[in-house]
């Protein structure tokens, strides 16, 4: 009886596909027509090719009369009751999460039951997750009632005012009309909740890029991604104890702080600033980062967005869970002198205002996000859907950076890192070379204290470079780094106060040459 109905249905929107003439509807049409003929015998077929004749054939409005009468039909007979869970619904801009809640609950059905299936590599890549592919059936079973989903397609088309509706996804759960209260309420609350849990099981991380050249449409994202898997941890950062800790317990903070937030009325976000010289562990703190909370990276390549809109669609499409990282801040854009010609202009609160972009030069391949756009991408009122999110900028030249971009409350917390003290030291030699102590680490330190290195020369002094090379060797070749810094510092000292020297020499002599004169 289910199959009859479904195979009805399916033949009614198949028809309304007809309408537009899309192969897709034609040959579901095709497909549930003769499927039909199978379940039912030649005179509800026959009745079937009548209706779609009249569906092609006749005036809209009559169509839409026969349609009228058709729906009320179906609902009189029609014991089953169908909820659609769409992908994208309307005009929203994010995938439903009820969508993919779904999805992840009827994995596990979907393994056991349909019969083409979707395989993704899950988490730790060591197992395949399944979910069903398009139009496949799966039954499920809550309390003794059972239920049918569908994986559907709408199938893309032209509208008659020539706009392009795109191809969506979406579930039909169908079940008997008698179990309305128990399905609307109870299962698919269970099923909500199961699916959402799945997911987080087996989840892998992923690292987002927007530098792909993607386009966005309202069921294609803007973001391409890999699997996230940097080994860095908190353990690994050559980094002085106290501050390491302050960092963690900031972090931590941050996560279990949902209900603190909304209190105070603030976004459920946090800026945080890395700044230092190059190699001493910007990128690797990060990586750290989303290992330390679980969060996805969305790596934002602010030269390759077009303009300040496009930045904000990007925004949107971040998940909650995650961290917004922006690289070399100071070098993206020409941010800093795009403020200095607003401020010329006297308008330094516009910075709050929504960008204004100039449509004449859209197609302009480079990119437009001014410091306004940035501000707003930052803490404006798009900035706080999805929650839970970090946001990292790193820079090599803090004081190159707008003081708007990283005031208080944008980036709300600053950390230095800086050339390798002995005590950061010590954390790479138990990495590299699982010591503690040594003989030879008096000597490294007193080095350390006249010479500045960065980590990341530290961290390549110690690694192996043939099987041949012993502990005590890489010691002695980080201590030889040392020295040669220390010796070209030494040199260049002595260079500089002998240039200061004979500039002094030469003002004396030119006063007193004047003075002479
Ligand atoms: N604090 C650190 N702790 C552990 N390893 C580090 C640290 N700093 C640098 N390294 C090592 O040096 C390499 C380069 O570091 P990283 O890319 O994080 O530097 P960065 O500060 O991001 O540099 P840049 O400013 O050039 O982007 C890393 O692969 C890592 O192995
Ligand atoms: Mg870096």
């Amino acid at each position: 009886m289910f199959l009859l109905f479904s195979s009805l249905e399916n033949i009614s929107s198949a028809q309304g596909q007809l309408h537009h003439n899309t192969t897709t509807g034609m040959w579901t049409g095709a497909a549930s027509m003769a499927s039909l003929w199978v379940a039912s015998g030649p005179t509800i077929a026959s009745f079937m090719f009548a209706w779609a004749m009249i569906q092609q054939y006749c005036p809209r409005a009559v169509v839409r009369f026969f349609q009228k009468y058709w729906s009320r039909l179906m609902n009189y007979f029609h014991p089953y009751i169908q909820i659609s869970i769409h992908e994208f619904a309307g005009e929203r801009l994010k995938s439903s999460e009820a969508f993919t809640a779904i999805e992840s609950y009827l994995s596990k059905n979907s393994s056991n039951t349909a019969k083409r299936l979707k395989a993704e590599i899950g988490k730790d890549s060591t197992n395949l997750v399944f979910s069903m592919d398009d139009h496949e059936k799966v039954t499920d079973e809550f309390q003794g009632v059972k239920v049918w989903w569908v994986l559907n397609r709408t199938g893309s088309s032209t509208n008659s005012d020539n706009s392009y509706s795109p191809d969506r996804r979406y579930y039909s759960l169908t079940f008997h009309k008698k179990h309305r209260s128990l399905v609307t309420e109870p299962y698919l609350k269970h099923v909500l909740s199961e699916g959402k849990e799945i997911r987080v099981r087996n989840r892998q991380r992923k690292l987002y890029t927007n530098g792909s050249g993607g386009r966005w449409s309202y069921h294609h994202t803007m973001w391409s991604h890999i699997v996230f898997e940097h080994p860095a941890t908190f353990d690994t950062i050559a980094m002085e104890a106290e501050k390491k800790q302050e960092i963690i317990d900031d972090l931590l903070t941050f996560t279990s702080s949902k209900d603190f937030y909304a209190r105070i009325g603030k976004a459920w976000k946090r800026g945080y600033l890395l700044f230092g010289p190059p190699g001493t562990g910007k990128s690797t703190m990060i990586a750290a980062i989303a290992n330390l909370l679980n969060y996805d990276i969305y790596d934002l390549e602010l030269t390759a967005v077009k303009n300040n809109t496009e930045l904000r669609k990007l925004l949107i499409e971040t998940t909650s869970k995650s961290i917004i990282v922006i690289e070399d801040i100071d070098c993206s854009l020409d941010l800093t002198g795009q403020r200095k010609k607003k401020e010329k202009k006297s308008e330094d609160d516009e910075k709050e205002k929504p960008p204004k972009e100039s449509s004449n030069k859209e197609d302009d391949t480079s990119s437009k996000v001014t410091l306004s756009g940035l501000l707003n991408f930052i803490d404006g009122i798009w900035s706080a859907c999805g929650g839970e999110r970090l946001i990292i900028f790193t820079t090599n030249y803090v004081e190159k950076l707008d003081p708007a971009l990283i005031r208080t409350g944008r980036m709300d917390k600053h950390i230095e890192l800086s050339y390798c003290s002995f005590e950061s030291f010590l954390v790479l030699a138990k990495n590299y070379l699982n010591l503690e102590t040594h003989p030879l680490f008096d000597q490294i330190k007193e080095l350390m204290e006249d010479v500045k290195i960065t980590p990341a020369d530290v961290a390549e002094n110690l690694m192996p470079k043939s099987p041949k090379d012993d502990i005590e060797k890489r010691l002695l070749k980080l201590i030889q780094t040392l020295q040669g810094a220390k010796e070209a510092a030494i040199i260049k000292e002595s260079q500089e106060v002998s240039t200061a020297g004979s500039t002094i020499t030469d003002l004396q002599l030119q006063t007193e040459g004047s003075s002479s004169s």
